[in-house]
């Protein structure tokens, strides 16, 4: 098992400016541990996220990359180790979390607006007829949906009925709904699934602005890294049984992939920047063999 890179964390840590390397974390795991009905998915997690700072969650399928996020929220223990959450035991933070689950898509029939879906992010999770707001804070909800409607991109489109956006145009609009009530940590669990390259470069990109722009701390399902490499702070690379956390230059490697594995692993650069990992048992950096 490979522990936490924490010289990695360091490197880091220290070109962030100084405001926020003082910042308490948004999230901290600490030689983390996960079972799932008897195994041990992953261990030896050691993590810090700070403010506005992109991490990618990477691992081949089935390893436990959503069980992590689901720790995060609360919906799953620790085997073993310390998680704490925006200063507290996580599913303490509420409205502090925005979350996109995996593999949420709208059928092409789903008649509710785009916007309708972005409110539901203010107010959906009360049962009941909602209250009329007060004059201000009806403007101010409403002023905020339109903001983070812009932010994303979707002003052309959120009035159209979401069944007929597009792959794309729904990511953006569901992760508008995560940010309506500015969080400040977003878990996103594998939103580039099933959108093509383009959409999935200008979802990559919105993330990182996103981090940049509004402060947001971001933990990310990936897949495949190469969509957002460009745009990562850090990456948890999780493997069975163990784990390996640093910038993506310190993680993404022949060394540390094979001592993780156990088994020879080559991480090959593309002409285009692109990391293709060779001879693993199943690809979490790109397609298997190239990418
Ligand atoms: N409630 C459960 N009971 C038993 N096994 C479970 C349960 N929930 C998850 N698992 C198992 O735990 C493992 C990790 O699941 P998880 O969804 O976290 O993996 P993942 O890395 O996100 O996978 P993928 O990349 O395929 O989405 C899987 O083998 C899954 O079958």
């Amino acid at each position: 098992m490979i522990g936490a890179m924490e010289p990695a964390v360091r490197a880091a840590e220290a070109r962030l400016p100084a405001s926020r390397q003082a910042a308490e974390p948004v999230l901290e795991l600490r030689d983390a541990a996960v079972r799932v009905a008897g195994r041990t998915l992953w261990a030896g997690v050691d993590l810090t996220v700070g403010a506005g700072e992109f991490t990618a969650v990477l691992g081949p399928n089935g390893v436990g990359k959503s069980t992590l996020v689901k720790v995060v929220l609360g919906a799953h223990p620790l085997a073993a180790g310390e998680v704490r959450v925006l200063g507290a035991r996580p599913g303490r933070a509420g409205h502090r979390i925005g979350y996109l689950p995996q593999r949420r898509s709208f059928d092409a029939s789903m008649r509710i607006r785009g916007i309708d879906v972005v409110r539901l992010g203010m107010d959906g999770d009360r049962w009941g007829v909602p209250l009329p707001l007060p004059g201000p804070r009806r403007r101010a909800a409403r002023d905020r949906v339109a903001e983070v409607i812009e932010l994303v991109g979707a002003t052309a489109y959120a009035g159209r009925p979401v069944g007929e956006c597009s792959g794309g145009e729904q990511q953006r609009i569901l992760i508008a709904q995560a940010l309506v009530r500015r969080p400040q940590l977003l878990l996103l669990d594998e939103p580039l699934d099933s959108l093509d390259l383009s959409h999935q470069g200008g979802v990559a990109a919105l993330i990182g602005r996103i981090c940049q722009q509004e402060g947001v701390a971001v933990l990310m399902v990936a897949h495949d890294v190469n969509p957002i490499l460009h745009h990562l702070d850090r990456v948890v690379y999780l493997a069975e049984g163990g784990s390996a956390t640093g910038t993506p230059q310190e993680v993404i490697t022949s060394e540390t992939l094979t001592g993780l594995y156990g088994a020879p692993v080559e991480v090959l650069r593309a002409s285009d920047g692109r990391l293709v990992v060779v001879g693993r048992p199943e690809s979490a950096v790109g397609g298997h063999g190239t990418c």
